[in-house]
């Protein structure tokens, strides 16, 4: 595989951007092609779920010429391919001699997938029943604690793919929870995390799920010890360990050897990367949250997703569009970040989420064949729900110096319709307000028309001019149900999938982690050592700080 700006039409794109393209004024090709939203528009609507999305990307600064030259790009690059190679199972995660199937975590239309030869499906689905049983024996309360009370509680203690997809869904699916289970999250290794969550819960009544791929990361095995010895405290019975703990991970030595029953093991597989393990047994506390019919729903909207992503001409298909489009800005316009802005405050952690799920998979500068990428990659991706962000950070969008790709995402119809419906009619009025004034902008002349006799006022003039141009997709959905958010959370997935083929990288590995984890495995010896002889094993900085830290802990 060549680089990407080695591709034909990634030269075509340069020069379309350089002669003609970096000069379009989108209020201006509103004008001249009243037609616009149908071009660039497209809907989406699952067949096994409720989904519903439609992509509005005709707020970007692109013509029909630009569009087609970027899926041509997409094509050049061979995304079908790679993206069939994923389908079938080959080994495309190179570096770490894997396949990358979490679409087989739900693909409920049950299909074999092979990893090496093997049809995976038959232990998918062994352990889907076993998710579909715990659930269901935690929300009818036949699962009892230690002294035959059902549990009222679930304790996930993870990080990273282990922790945000459980945390994102459960805080989007809230309106789906069972009324008798409460779900929380330890990620950090930050004590205070711990504390503060076992400060709300009974020995008696909770069930810890100690989830993690590896089961070797520091930060869940510290505090999924702490969490157990707290346990003890009360339970004093180690055999009661078995009714408290439930372990998620694809290394059964390493959960026996901390003392969970191997019975209370949900496996998963080493083709699931940490970021995309929600759809594995890494969504157990979600299935308990939601229960699993909507859980099973959830997978479903993903299963719909990934055939659209199969199955649709690439100009049709919405994360090959948002694939390209998030390459145009980031390669040629020179943007930094992407923001990710939903309008709904069930999605709150939304943008959270995939900054693991984009920066951990495209954030490389090497590519497939180990040599030096001569282009931007992975773009930073952050935001805030609104109408908080509007509040806090839209200044820069409106008026800062920085190109800043943004994608809205809302629901036409909300959960709660308080107020006679008055809050979400605000809320929306809001969403469509907002991408109309990044794209139009607001000229001189409007300014001063707007300000009538401006004598006396001329000088404030140019600081109410809002440039506009600003890109944005806006992205509606009917409601945020388990089918809806199934098929969002894949769509971005395989965006981010088809980026990372167009820039010749392998978006499944996460070496880039390990450096700090390693540094700090050194350190903490030395912090550990009452001894006040100063380290002098670092750079000065860090045998400045370690110093300074050790004269004044105690
Ligand atoms: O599930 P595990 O093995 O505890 O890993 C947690 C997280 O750590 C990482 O490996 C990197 O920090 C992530 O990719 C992963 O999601």
């Amino acid at each position: 595989m060549v680089l990407a700006n080695e591709l034909a039409a990634w030269h075509t794109l340069q020069r379309h951007y350089d002669s003609e393209a970096k000069q379009y004024i989108m209020r201006e090709l509103f004008i001249k092609d009243p037609t616009r939203f149908e071009t660039f528009s497209r809907q989406f609507k699952g067949s096994l779920t409720d989904a519903e999305i439609l992509l509005d990307f005709s707020k970007n600064v692109i013509t029909q010429d630009t569009f087609a030259t970027l899926i041509q790009l997409a094509k050049e690059a061979d995304v079908e391919g790679f993206r069939d190679k994923m389908f079938s199972g080959e080994h495309i995660n190179f570096t770490e001699d894997r396949a990358v199937l979490h679409v087989a975590l739900r693909n409920v239309s049950n299909t074999p997938i092979y990893d090496n030869g093997k049809d995976v499906m038959p232990e998918v689905n062994e352990v889907l029943d076993q998710i579909k049983n715990t659930a269901n024996a935690i929300g009818d309360g036949s699962w009892t604690g230690y002294t035959g009370k059902p549990i009222t509680d679930i304790v996930n203690i993870g990080i990273g793919g282990s922790d945000l997809g459980p945390v994102m869904v459960t805080e989007a699916l809230k309106p789906y929870a069972k009324p008798n289970i409460k779900t929380h999250f330890v990620s950090n290794i930050d004590g205070t995390h711990l504390a503060e969550t076992l400060k709300k819960v009974n020995p008696e009544t909770t069930l810890f799920i100690i989830a993690s791929k590896t089961f070797t990361t520091q930060e869940t095995i510290t505090n999924a010890t702490s969490a157990k010895a707290w346990f003890l405290e009360t339970a004093k019975n180690e055999s009661h360990v078995a009714k408290h703990f439930v372990a998620i991970s694809t290394n059964s030595d390493a959960v026996t050897k901390f003392g969970i029953d191997p019975a209370n093991m949900f496996r998963f597989w080493d083709w699931v990367g940490g970021r995309y393990s929600l759809w594995s047994a890494i969504g157990l506390s979600i299935a308990i949250y939601i229960g699993f019919d909507n859980y099973h729903q959830l997978l479903s909207g993903a299963h719909d997703m990934d055939n659209h992503f199969r199955n649709a001409p690439l100009e049709q298909n919405l994360p090959v569009i948002l694939g390209v489009l998030g390459v145009w800005y980031n390669n040629f316009f020179g943007a930094q970040t992407h923001a990710i802005l939903p309008y709904d405050q069930y999605l709150h952690r939304f943008p959270a989420y995939f900054q693991q799920g984009d920066m951990e998979s495209n954030g490389k500068y090497v590519t497939r064949e180990g040599t030096t990428v001569t282009y931007q990659t992975g773009p930073i991706i952050w935001g805030e729900p609104g109408t908080n962000g509007q509040h806090a950070f839209y200044q820069l969008l409106h008026q800062g110096t920085k190109i800043v790709p943004a994608d809205f995402i809302a629901p036409i119809q909300t959960h709660n319709s308080i107020g006679n419906g008055k809050h979400h009619e605000i809320l929306l009025s809001n969403f469509f307000a907002q991408t109309e004034a990044l794209m139009l902008g607001k000229s001189k002349e409007e300014v001063i028309s707007e300000l009538g006799d401006i004598s006396d006022k001329e000088h404030i003039v140019p600081h109410k001019i809002f440039l506009g141009n600003r890109p944005t997709n806006s992205i509606l959905v009917q409601k945020i149900t388990p089918g809806t958010l199934g098929a969002l959370i894949a769509m971005y997935e395989h965006k981010i999938f088809v980026q990372g083929i167009i820039w010749n990288i392998n978006s499944f590995d996460q070496w880039g982690v390990e450096l700090g984890k390693v540094l700090a495995k050194k350190i903490l010896p030395e912090l550990q050592n009452q001894d006040v002889t100063p380290v002098s094993s670092h750079d000065a900085s860090t045998n400045g700080l370690v110093n300074y830290y050790k004269a004044k802990r105690n």
